[in-house]
């Protein structure tokens, strides 16, 4: 038998350290196309478009801490909507009209208070109310007139009533007691809560109506709440983010955002992974345009500053870093979703901008200037937003907004302690 030291020395050390050289070569776009070709889809074709527009864009701008949101140039997009009557093409909101009432009285309060007037006001809450179906008077309330009540609907006329400073008594008109014992009916044994009896589904954005609207109007009640931490546990997968339903569905910017707003109002932000949640948020902001997409290997969208931006901000209020690069966010916002051709905000370079828009990307904007913090107290009703100094920009001067009910804090506090002090009595 040899000797083991005089054996070593037939022993391959680059089989054992795997020590192969590394080969440096440089790819034409020529060889690399074709392995691109094989991942192509119409959505990264699409990507690939809206990378291209932003970088023009971006190239554009000499300064962009000198770039300005054109207060009033939005202003007249909102207006219009209220002194014309509106483009055919928007017979397809004809269930929605209590959520263009929202967006835009929504979009006025945030910019200025005093934009919207009392005679807007008092037009907003009589439509409001005409949308409450026989025999109700006072909610719950469709999407049109004669239509059937809905979650949605109820959710879009409250909140569009909560920016309405109780105009000619308009808030004393809401029915509570009818509408709780809708959204009682709405109820699911599961936690979740339909959007409409016998024919309505039940997602995360169920939940968030009816948890949103029960906080507002302060009659949120154990049997409201049971089960539903539950049920919304359930919906965060393994992304991190939330699907619509328990155990089904992709993550998404919308339903995560609803998922997350109920769970603060349920203070039970603890029975999640925070971790990963704020890793998904992180993940859904872009390199190149920097916008927020709603779920993995889509397309950005200004929409998602509130969606994604409000779910981070949620977090950030309870204490949590951001978990996004809010000033890439805002150059995305005033640069690629404002144009000075068109009034109003827009999903993306080449979209055209629509109400729905306007008010979730000036509520997105409010986000990346602001730092927030839950000061404590009744639900979530105390959110302070703080203007952030540790980066120059020109501060667009909105208001302050609630990331939990998607309205601006002063109207959140006003409306929350009007139906709490009636109750104190
Ligand atoms: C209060 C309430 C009812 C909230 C609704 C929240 C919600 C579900 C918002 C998502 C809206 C949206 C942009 C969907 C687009 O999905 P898409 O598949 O067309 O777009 P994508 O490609 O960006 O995912
Ligand atoms: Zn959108």
């Amino acid at each position: 038998m040899s000797n083991p030291l005089s054996r070593a020395k037939f022993i391959d050390t680059k089989l054992l350290g795997r020590k192969r050289t590394v080969v440096e070569k440089i790819v034409s776009e020529e060889e690399i196309e074709p392995l691109m070709k094989e991942l192509e889809t119409d959505t990264t074709i699409s990507r690939d478009e809206v990378k291209h527009t932003c970088q023009e864009l971006f190239e554009k701008v000499i300064n962009k801490e000198e770039v300005v949101l054109d207060r009033k140039f939005h202003r007249r997009y909102l207006d219009l909507a209220f002194g014309s009557t509106l483009p055919p093409q928007l017979t397809a909101l004809d269930a929605s009209q209590p959520w263009m009432l929202y967006w835009i009285a929504n979009s006025l309060k945030v910019l200025d208070p005093t934009w919207l007037t009392d005679d807007i006001k008092n037009a907003i809450q009589e439509k409001i109310f005409k949308l409450s179906e026989v025999p109700h008077q006072g909610g719950p309330f469709g999407g049109g007139v004669g239509q059937l009540a809905h979650m949605a609907g109820t959710y879009a006329s409250v909140n569009a009533l909560a920016v309405c400073d109780n105009i000619s008594g308009c808030w004393d008109k809401i029915d509570r007691q009818a509408l709780y014992d809708w959204l009682l009916a709405l109820k699911q044994p599961d936690g979740g809560f339909k959007t409409c009896l016998e024919v309505g589904e039940a997602d995360t954005r169920g939940v968030y109506c009816a948890l949103t609207l029960a906080s507002l109007l302060n009659i949120l009640t154990d049997e409201l709440r049971e089960g539903t931490v539950e049920y919304l546990v359930k919906c965060q997968n393994y992304e991190g983010g939330f699907g619509g339903s328990p155990q089904e569905d992709e993550a998404h910017g919308g339903y995560t955002f609803c998922a997350v707003a109920s769970l603060a109002i349920l203070n039970s932000l603890d029975k999640i992974n925070l971790e990963k949640l704020m890793e998904w948020c992180s993940l859904r902001q872009t390199n190149e345009e920097g916008g927020l997409a709603g779920r993995s290997n889509k397309l950005v969208d200004g929409c998602y500053s509130f969606w994604v931006g409000a779910t981070s901000a949620i977090l950030e209020s309870r204490g949590w870093d951001s978990s996004i690069d809010k000033k890439v966010l805002r150059d995305y916002i005033l640069i690629c979703c404002q144009s000075s051709h068109e009034p109003g905000l827009r999903d993306k370079p080449g979209k055209h901008s629509d109400f729905y828009h306007t008010m979730y990307i000036l509520f997105g904007l409010v986000i990346t200037e602001n730092t927030f913090k839950d000061q404590g107290g009744h639900l979530c009703h105390n959110i302070e937003a703080k203007l952030i100094d540790s980066y120059k920009f020109i501060p667009s001067d909105l208001q302050g907004i609630n990331p939990v009910y998607g309205l601006p804090i002063d109207d959140t506090k006003l409306f929350m302690n009007h139906f709490r002090n009636i109750d104190k009595k």
